[in-house]
């Protein structure tokens, strides 16, 4: 399967007219949904409404009932596990925890991907890929170390060098802050922030945390009901008057603000 560079600004993707259920639970109705090369896209809504999902059929870890998803207009939904090879080289995945491989090394986990997909590289190659990586995300020189030795941010850092080390077009982060110190939480967002500037980066970033998204979003888009109920740049998701979007961030701000202490 070939794709070709995307231009920045261009339509990468597009979830169109998505149906999805599990036994009798409709996950989504007719769910449409655009993604721009270059742009940071976030996806907020409820717990259980279906954003992990959106992510994984994208990649092939599950298929939706009926819709298409286009990728640079290719309908992925149709593409055999073969033809999802060359997706998964170009659309990496963050997972939740980091998911390393704890019995191997951090070099080893970053070189993973590589040996997938380059059975070819030589050993200088993939040594000096796993270096640059691990310093693009401030880890330099911790080939060595075990996951077991290594801090919650530390962790999920090691999962962002194994996710780009095949130079990926587009990002997909899933809750990359969950559960992360605030300190760590905007080591994280400064990182999804620089894998656009640096590297040009698409990224798709599902989350509940709403400081984060709109500290790495160029547009948001709100799951609610079984599909996308609005899309838009972060002052237009402030000053939304689409009730699901008012009563979710409503509900976020309390959560936030601070609480009066009585005396
Ligand atoms: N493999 C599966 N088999 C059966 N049901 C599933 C499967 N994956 C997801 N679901 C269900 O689909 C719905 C959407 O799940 P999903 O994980 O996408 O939600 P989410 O919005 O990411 O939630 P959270 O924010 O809590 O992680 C949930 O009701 C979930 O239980």
């Amino acid at each position: 399967m070939q794709f070709h560079q995307p231009t920045p600004g261009e339509e990468l993707i597009h979830f169109e007219h998505l149906q999805k259920t599990f036994g009798p639970k409709r996950v989504y109705d007719d769910l449409e949904l655009s993604v721009n090369a270059g742009e940071t896209l976030v996806v907020i809504g409820g717990s259980g409404t279906g954003k992990s999902v959106l992510l994984k059929c994208l990649i092939g870890l599950l298929y939706p009932d009926s819709g298409r998803i286009l990728f640079q207009g290719q309908d992925v939904t149709r593409f055999h596990e073969e033809d999802f090879l060359a997706v998964r080289r170009r659309v990496a995945m963050v997972f939740q925890g980091a998911a390393l491989f704890d019995s191997l090394t951090v070099g080893e986990n970053v070189a993973y991907p590589l040996r997938e997909h380059f059975p070819n590289m030589t050993p200088e190659e993939l040594s000096r890929r796993v270096a640059e990586k691990l310093a693009l995300v401030n880890l330099p020189g911790t080939e060595a170390m075990m996951p077991a030795n290594l801090s919650g941010g530390m962790r999920k850092r090691v999962g962002l060098a194994r996710a780009i080390a095949t130079d990926p077009e587009v990002i997909l982060w899933d809750e990359p802050t969950t559960g992360l110190d605030p300190i760590t939480t905007q080591s994280i967002n400064a990182m999804i922030n620089s894998m656009k500037e640096k590297l040009g980066c698409t990224s798709i970033v599902v989350t509940h945390d709403m400081a984060s998204a709109f500290a790495v979003a160029d547009r948001i888009a709100m799951l609610a009901n079984r599909r996308i109920v609005q899309v838009g740049t972060p002052e237009e998701m402030r000053r939304s008057t689409v009730p699901e979007v008012r009563a979710f961030l409503d509900a976020r701000q309390e959560e936030l603000a601070p609480r009066e202490v009585a005396s």
